[in-house]
């Protein structure tokens, strides 16, 4: 079991890899979209407020992510000593037409088999994606945690806005986009359909690349969100992703905020059936209190979730990848978010040694 760390784009750099070290961190997990081009504000979490409720932009649709620039990240993260473990989202300028069966989808598919088989190249064990039309939406900020540390959750159902045209997984892709809305009014057989044809398509490829696609489940975890079905929002259908394809290039991001905020099922067990059949790529490790639609981003010791229990099942099994905190509520100081997170960091450290023991 390694310990890691997640970096947003507009954080890849020296002080943040080192920071990400001096925590303990020996893999670094990295997010190559840009979400903070249009809401943000320099910020740590993409919250929306940008088009249509948004986040912001997607990336260029001609310009898939070249060698050298994945080069340059790649030198960056060994300059620090560091391992570059995963790449968490793909752009939906490079798949917006995969997640809505549009036009370009044949197009699209093959530039994600390009980038999968660069990323092998790389030596990148992971390929995070998250195989959702309204991607992470809704979310409210608080102060969640112990002392009024701010953080992520939802207080209960908002008024949901229909996605404009144009707009996929929270993201804009084309704001001249006519008719695009209404390839996300479908069914849910219909998205596990697309989500069918992105395995097929991809594991073969993921396989001979030696990367391991890897699947965050639905954020928030309802079954519809803005009129469009969502595909893993209980623990049990993360077991119907890996059915599709059964290679060890089809896994999961495996979030426990995410799973605990599910309606259904038990952390423990999931985590259990999971760990057992080897299907875990990353953990994002943070914790909430409550589930959908009222839940909240706590510290990492204040949740629902008992994280060190969690700990010993993956140790029962022999896990052998990383956990990052993923996010964590922001701490009263002058460096919020550094706080957040090296707590964090120092919580999982010394839980995971102790464990050692
Ligand atoms: O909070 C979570 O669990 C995730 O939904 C995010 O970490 C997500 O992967 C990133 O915000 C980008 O999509």
């Amino acid at each position: 079991m390694h310990l890691g760390f997640g970096l947003y784009r507009h954080m890849l750099d020296q002080e943040h890899l080192r920071f990400a070290k001096q925590c303990g961190a020996t893999h670094i997990v990295v997010h190559l979209v840009d979400y903070f081009n249009q809401a943000g504000d320099g910020s740590d979490q993409p919250t929306s407020g940008g088009r249509g409720g948004g986040w912001g932009h997607a990336g260029d649709p001609d310009k898939l992510w070249s060698r050298e620039e994945l080069q340059a990240v790649k030198d960056l993260i060994e300059g620090e000593g560091l391992i570059w473990h995963a790449v968490e989202n793909f752009d939906p300028a490079h798949w917006h037409d995969v997640l809505l069966d549009g036009p370009k989808k044949e197009q699209q598919i093959e530039g994600l088999k390009q980038t999968i088989r660069l990323l092998g190249e790389m030596g990148v064990a992971i390929m995070g994606y998250n195989f959702s039309l309204a991607g992470v939406y809704g979310r409210t900020i608080g102060t969640y945690g112990r002392g009024e540390a701010g953080g992520v959750g939802m207080e209960g159902f908002v008024d949901e806005e229909p996605m404009p045209d144009g707009m996929v997984w929270n993201m804009t892709f084309d704001e001249n986009a006519t008719g695009t809305a209404q390839r996300t009014r479908i069914s849910s057989d219909e998205l596990w359909e697309r989500l069918t044809y992105f395995l097929n398509e991809l594991v073969p490829v993921a396989e001979e690349a030696g990367v391991q696609l890897a699947a965050h489940p639905d954020d928030p975890p309802v079954p519809r969100l803005r009129d469009t079905p969502r595909l893993v929002y209980q623990p049990d259908m993360y077991q119907r992703l890996l059915d599709i394809v059964p290679s060890k290039a089809s896994g999961l991001e495996y979030c426990l905020g995410t799973l605990a905020e599910m309606t259904e099922g038990d952390i423990y067990e999931a985590t259990e059936k999971y760990a057992a059949q080897q299907k875990i790529g990353y953990i994002h490790f943070r914790n909430v209190r409550g589930k959908v639609p009222d839940y909240r981003e706590v510290f990492i010791d204040e949740g629902d979730i008992d994280m060190v229990r969690i700990l010993e099942i993956l140790k029962k099994h022999d896990f052998q990848g990383v956990l990052i905190p993923d996010h964590a509520p922001g701490m009263a100081c002058s460096a919020p978010w550094y706080a957040g997170m090296a707590y964090s960091m120092g919580y999982m450290k010394s839980a995971m040694a102790a464990l050692e023991k």
